[in-house]
């Protein structure tokens, strides 16, 4: 078959605000037996990158991009992967890309279509917004992003839902269809939804994007001319292309990282507390911890106030015993989260 008229590559962007439940996601699509073969780009918020540790069964097909937000600073990051990977069109069946939970869907989108190279190899078969039904109606009234992430969907996987009561499953769903009526809604715990109910849709309609971003094609200038000015607490750049988003500049990260072990009789209890009382400034923590005496590899993952943890598998003969941490929120207690954090070290 010519380049021509090689059939072009389904991408289904993966997007949803922290914590939502995107990595759930995907980890239900690559452990699914589908037969197909994934190429999986990861864009994370936070200087060390966890969710490629989280990612289960892919590891050798998973690209992280841990430099910036997908939506702006590594968006020629985005393309040279893709071009990467059109090189070796024909190993793989489809590409994945998730977003960090503070992306804006619309530029990411907009990289397949404006892209010669890439728009020629592949197409955005959908957008597929993962949103939390616990978090989200508090999410629309202070992120921005989260609300674009919701008007761009094709599909909708609204999750968590036994977390919350069916009036407020109801209030959530009505908030979701104010801003988007068209996208395909799916309901779900733990993402437990049909492969085929998210990937492989045919379902971005370009018509739509261009009624909510009219300059969605406009891509007159590549260089990323960041023109900021300032609105509320939330930057907004025009890429110079006609598109205009909206960032969280409160929204900080802190990452911690040791090579010595932690205590988990002191480790845990502060981390409950921490999480009960900061909950509500802390949006999102995960890591990855190396305890004393433990041969496993402990993974917890919070949201809000909400934590969770287990033993995930064995440390590896020659795999660097480390933990590490992210705290992702707003007005984070930077010091006292560093300063608990180094009380759990085992000295
Ligand atoms: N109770 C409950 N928890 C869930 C559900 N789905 C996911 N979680 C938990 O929510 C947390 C966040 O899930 P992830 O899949 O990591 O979320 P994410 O959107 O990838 O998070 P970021 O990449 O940090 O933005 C994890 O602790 C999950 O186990 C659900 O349906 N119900």
């Amino acid at each position: 078959m010519s380049e021509a008229t090689a059939p072009k590559i389904p991408v289904t962007v993966l997007t949803g605000y922290l914590g939502a439940g995107k990595t759930t996601l995907l980890n239900r699509i690559l452990s699914e037996n589908h037969g197909k073969k994934y190429a999986v780009i990861v864009n994370e918020f936070g200087e060390i990158g966890i969710d490629n540790d989280l990612i289960i069964g892919a590891d050798e097909e998973v690209f992280e991009m841990n430099n910036g937000c997908i939506c702006c600073t590594v968006r020629g990051d985005l393309v040279r992967i893709m071009e990467g990977l059109m090189k070796r069109k024909g190993k793989f069946d489809a590409i994945i890309v998730e977003t960090t939970g503070l992306a804006d869907p619309a530029p990411v989108a907009q990289t397949f279509f404006v892209d010669e190279d890439v728009q020629k190899n592949a197409r955005l078969d959908a957008v597929v917004t993962v949103a939390d039904a616990k978090w989200l109606s508090d999410r629309l009234k202070d992120a921005p992003e989260a609300k674009n992430q919701i008007a761009f969907a094709d599909v909708i996987v609204l999750n968590k839902i036994d977390l919350v009561s069916k009036g407020e499953l109801a209030e959530v769903e009505a908030r979701i269809r104010a801003i988007n009526p068209y996208a395909k809604l799916h309901r779900t715990e733990r993402c437990s939804v049909a492969l085929a109910d998210v990937l492989d849709r045919g379902a971005f309609d370009l018509d739509r994007i261009l009624d909510i971003e009219p300059d969605f094609l406009n891509a007159e200038d590549h260089d990323h001319d960041h023109d900021h000015h300032h609105h509320d607490h939330h930057h907004n750049h025009d890429h110079g292309h006609g598109l205009k988003h909206y960032h969280d500049e409160d929204m900080q990260s802190l990452s911690l990282k040791t090579d010595k072990p932690l205590d988990p009789n002191v480790f845990m209890p502060w981390l409950q507390n921490l999480v009960q009382v900061e909950g509500g400034k802390i949006l999102r923590s995960k890591g990855i911890l190396a305890f004393h005496d433990d041969d496993d590899r402990y993974v917890f993952q919070g949201v809000h106030m909400m934590l969770e943890g287990n033993h995930q598998r064995k440390w590896k003969d020659g795999e660097p015993r480390e933990s590490r941490l992210v705290f992702i929120g707003r007005e984070l207690p930077q010091d006292l989260i560093r300063q608990g954090f180094e009380s759990c070290i085992v000295s």
